[in-house]
């Protein structure tokens, strides 16, 4: 986190400068006091104006050095916050799918959040804070011993106690916290799982369960927050019986002082004003020692997401797909039980189109996500035009190939905006990409049209017209190779069959299309069609030779064919 702070020195120094300087005032104001009851006890009346004159000034100047001190930390959280924030969503963009999918989403919401939070209030706040206890309790000690040492030496005797109290129960805190802001974390994940789901839930009729779960996670949230501020205010407390313990020592010395007269009733009221700045930065700078231990485990959360070296993007930059595709003997497991793909090898010609079917579970899906590199630990090779596609910059290959799911994700805004991913294209592209995608008639009955909202994911769209909007949405960036994992699925056979065949007569597009809809006719006009089987490929050929073969493609066929 230091590097927050080192990133705006100058802005840090300027708050370390105005807090010393606004906690100096906040001292110096022990001597008005001083002045005012000196000049009360001495009945001397002019001496009182000027002291009240004195006190009116320093109270301005407290208020204005006060205010000074507050803008610039808040000046200063915003920059490192925002910084830091922006670090951390850039780092977590940065992300391959499959590092990504590793963590719950919520997750990361949570750290941008939940524990920024926490940083902000226990780290940042709490590290200017301190400085200006530090200042206070330096001048306040400095001050003491010139008035009397022997007071000050007793103050510092019984003040070691509030200082230990940190030291001794640092870790637990600590623990205490970590366990508090993971609760947090999978609270949040709890909470964003059931809004998603709530359809789920309804219709299904589960609230009731839902209820329980969500009061299960919220009541062990609360409660581990709960356990955790109790060991703080055991802390805090014990902190404030050392703190009082040290202003009886000091409030007695100072008035066996007056007692004997080598004190006056002015110096005494400033003393204890003094003690009262040493006391309390003590008690204050103690409960900071605990916060700034207690962030420990949240801080290396946050370190770990911002030194996660393994997603930069490097590798073969501007690349222009002229020949093949080529999956070379690949064999592939999500874990190490199972094996998804058992000894793949396929060569996909550019400008060609392919239909990839198989059985569910067969491993198309994951073929083609290993060609988009959402996973690199396979054996054997995916070269495009003879480079392994795990050298080639992920930025470059998805400027190479484009994908349409089956699950779309939109974005609430416009369909224009959905389409075009905020991308700077022509009337005349967009509509070419709408008009390949089956969306035109979609489009001409909304009264917005292209700038109709499409809802939070969607919501207004049906599955069958979101997914011609992920259509659009890979057409539009005209890329040389495009895959296609059952983005028809959701239309209605004639609609699937206009936007394959609109797919389809794209000149020079190289696709790869995941279907389950055998029909005949479509079929027919694939180049090839690459019929997997338990994680490997069995068959490839075309529609009428694969029949011919009467195996599995045909026995396929037979039960799924439209
Ligand atoms: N992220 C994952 N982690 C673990 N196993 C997975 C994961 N994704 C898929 N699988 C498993 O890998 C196997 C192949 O899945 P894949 O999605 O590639 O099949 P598919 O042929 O596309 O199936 P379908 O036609 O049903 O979509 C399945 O048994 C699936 O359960």
């Amino acid at each position: 986190m230091k590097k927050y702070i080192l990133r705006f020195k100058g802005l840090f120094f300027i708050n370390i400068i105005s807090v010393i300087l606004a906690s100096l005032v906040s001292v110096s104001m022990a001597f008005v006091l001083q002045l005012i009851i000196d000049a009360g006890t001495a009945m001397d009346m002019k001496k009182l104006k000027i002291a009240a004159i004195i006190g009116f000034v320093f109270i301005l100047i407290e208020m204005l050095t006060d205010f000074t001190k507050r803008a610039l930390q808040a000046k200063f959280i915003k920059k490192a916050l925002t910084s830091l924030k922006n670090d951390i969503f850039h780092k977590i963009l940065n992300r391959n799918i499959k590092s990504f999918n590793q963590e719950n989403s919520a997750n990361y919401i949570s750290v941008l959040n939940n524990d920024i939070k926490i940083l902000e209030d226990d780290y940042f706040i709490n590290i200017l804070q301190s400085i200006y206890h530090i200042a206070a309790f330096i001048a306040s000690t400095i001050a003491l011993i010139l008035i009397n040492p022997i007071l000050t030496v007793a103050v510092f005797i019984v003040g070691v106690l509030p200082i230990l109290t940190p030291i001794v129960f640092g870790k637990k805190v600590s623990r205490k916290k970590t366990i508090y802001s993971d609760n947090l974390s999978k609270f949040t994940t709890k909470i964003k799982d059931m809004f998603s789901g709530f359809e789920v839930i309804k219709s299904f009729n589960i609230e009731k369960r839902a209820i329980n779960d969500y009061e299960k996670s919220n009541m062990k949230t609360e409660h581990s927050k709960y356990k955790f501020n109790l060991l703080s205010s055991f802390v805090y407390s014990l902190s404030v019986y050392f703190g009082g313990l040290m202003f009886i020592v000091a409030l007695s010395i100072s008035m066996y002082f007056v007692i004997k007269g080598t004190m006056s009733m002015g110096l005494m009221i400033a003393s204890i004003q003094l003690m009262n700045h040493i006391v309390n930065p003590l008690l204050i700078l103690s409960n900071s020692l605990t916060k700034l231990k207690s962030i420990k485990g949240i801080e290396k959360k946050i370190t770990n997401i911002l030194n996660d070296k393994s997603e930069a993007d490097t590798g073969i930059d501007t690349f222009e797909f002229k020949n093949d595709i080529r999956f070379d003997n690949i064999e592939f497991s999500y874990d190490e039980d199972r094996k998804i793909l058992n000894g793949v090898s396929l060569t996909i010609e550019k400008g060609q189109k392919y239909a990839i079917v198989g059985n569910s579970g067969s491993g198309k899906s994951t073929l083609l996500k290993l060609l988009l590199r959402y996973y690199e630990d396979y054996n054997g090779h995916i070269s495009i035009d003879g480079i392994d596609n795990r050298k080639i910059k992920v930025s470059s290959l998805y400027n190479l190939v484009s994908t349409i799911h089956q699950d779309v994700f939109m974005f609430d805004d416009t369909i224009k905006n959905n389409i075009t991913l905020y991308g700077n294209y022509s009337e005349d592209e967009i509509n070419n990409a709408i008009i390949h995608a089956g969306l035109e008639s979609l489009i001409n009955s909304l009264k917005e049209g292209v700038n109709n909202f499409v809802g939070e994911n969607g919501c207004n769209l049906s599955g069958g017209e979101k997914q011609r909007i992920a259509i659009a949405r890979a057409l539009i960036k005209q890329t040389p190779i495009l895959v296609l994992d059952e983005a028809t699925s959701s239309l209605d056979n004639e609609t699937a069959y206009n936007i394959e065949n609109s797919i389809l007569s794209i000149e020079g597009l190289t696709s790869l299309v995941i279907t389950h809809k055998l029909n005949e006719e479509i079929l027919n006009k694939y180049d090839g069609i690459i019929v997997l089987k338990d994680g490997k490929v069995v068959e490839v050929g075309e529609f009428d030779n694969l029949l011919d073969k009467k195996s599995y493609f045909y026995s396929l066929y037979n039960l799924c064919g439209i």
